[in-house]
Formats: C-alpha cells, structure tokens, sequence
C-alpha cells in the first residue's frame, strides 16, 4: 500500500488529462448514445468492479429508461501497472440468459478484460453484449474488441481519477491524470 505521503507526491507529479467537466460532458454523451440504441430493450447494465464505480454511479442517473442493474469482479491489474492473467472475483449471474447485456468499465487498455467477460457472458447465454467504456487508451496495438461507446480517448499512459487506481489509491479523484513518466 502507497503511504499517504507517496500518494500525495503521485498527484503532485501527476498530469491533468481530463477534468470533471470533461468526464462529465463525456459521461453525458454517452447517456445519450446508449439511450438512442438501447433505451427500448430493457438491457442489464453489469458494472465490472472496482474501476468502473464512478461511471456506473455518473451514468446510471442519466439514462431514463427500464433497465436492470448487475455487478462481475475481475481484476488483472492489482495494485500494479502491468496487467497479468484475469482473476475472476464474482462471475456474473445466469439471469444475463436470454437479455440484452451492456458492460460497464472504466478503461479499455489492452482488451483482455472486456474480452474475457464478453465470452463469459456468451457463455452463459447473453442474447446480445454491448460495451461502454467511459475512456479507451491509444496504444497502438491491435485490441481483441471494439467497445460500442466510449467516453474518452487516452494517451498509451498509466492513468488514475474516476475510479482507477494508481498502486490502490486515488479512484475517488472525478478527474483523470497521467502518472509522471520516469
Ligand atoms: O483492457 P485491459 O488491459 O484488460 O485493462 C482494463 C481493465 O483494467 C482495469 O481493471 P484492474 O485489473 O486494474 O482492476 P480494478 O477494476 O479493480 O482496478 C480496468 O478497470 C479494466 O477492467
Ligand atoms: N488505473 C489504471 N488501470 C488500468 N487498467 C488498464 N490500464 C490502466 C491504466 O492506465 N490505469
């Protein structure tokens, strides 16, 4: 765990990429992308914790329209800057059978999350799976899937603020910086 001193000297050094009015507009945008495609099928929104909580929390009040709401934990980041193997936490629910599902996260970095969920929730009958994504880093690679909304475009940095953490600290920060370069 990061020292609260050493949490604060990340954010001082850190650089300001996007700030709450910029998640926010982008948030709102988003809301109203995914009403106009999705606001009459009654979908699940299954948020994937930990990262995805503050976008959950800013997008859910904006989208009026019958929906339901579910959770899957996944993590393959940890407290570290490099992703390793998916762990799976909580898997989600057998009711995403049949429905409409569309999958919340925080960021679209290399793809193999959102890749490993969406094939669980195949797997477990899902008729169709979207995906919203309040940012997407530029990496230059080639990703294994295309989220259907995306908030913001990244750059290939290590971010934290609005629910990503750096080293376990500073998900609660609504904006989003880049951790200084060494
Ligand atoms: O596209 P990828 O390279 O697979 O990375 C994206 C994933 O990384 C983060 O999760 P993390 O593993 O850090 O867990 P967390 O949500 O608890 O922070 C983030 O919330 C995404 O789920
Ligand atoms: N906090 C954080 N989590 C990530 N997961 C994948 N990429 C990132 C990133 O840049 N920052």
């Amino acid at each position: 765990m990061l020292s609260t001193e050493q949490a604060w000297a990340l954010l001082a050094q850190a650089e300001l990429v996007y700030s709450r009015e910029q998640v926010a507009a982008a948030i709102a945008r988003v809301a109203e992308e995914i009403t106009a495609r999705l606001g009459s099928r009654h979908p699940v929104l299954l948020s994937v914790m930990g990262g995805a909580v503050v976008f959950t929390g800013q997008l859910l009040p904006l989208l009026r329209f019958p929906l339901e709401f579910d959770y899957v934990h996944a993590s393959r980041y940890g407290r570290g800057t490099q992703g390793q193997e998916l762990i799976w936490k909580v898997l989600p629910s057998e009711s995403v059978k049949g429905r409409v599902v569309l999958v919340l996260d925080d960021i679209l970095d290399e793809g193999r999350t959102l890749a490993a969920i969406l094939d669980k929730l195949r797997e477990l009958g899902a008729a169709e799976v979207y995906t919203a994504v309040l940012t997407e880093k530029e990496t230059g690679r080639p990703k294994p899937i295309e989220a259907d909304f995306v908030g913001l475009k990244l750059p290939n940095r290590f971010v934290f603020g609005c629910g990503m953490d750096v080293h376990g600290a500073w998900r609660n920060l609504p904006e989003i910086y880049a951790l200084k370069q060494n």
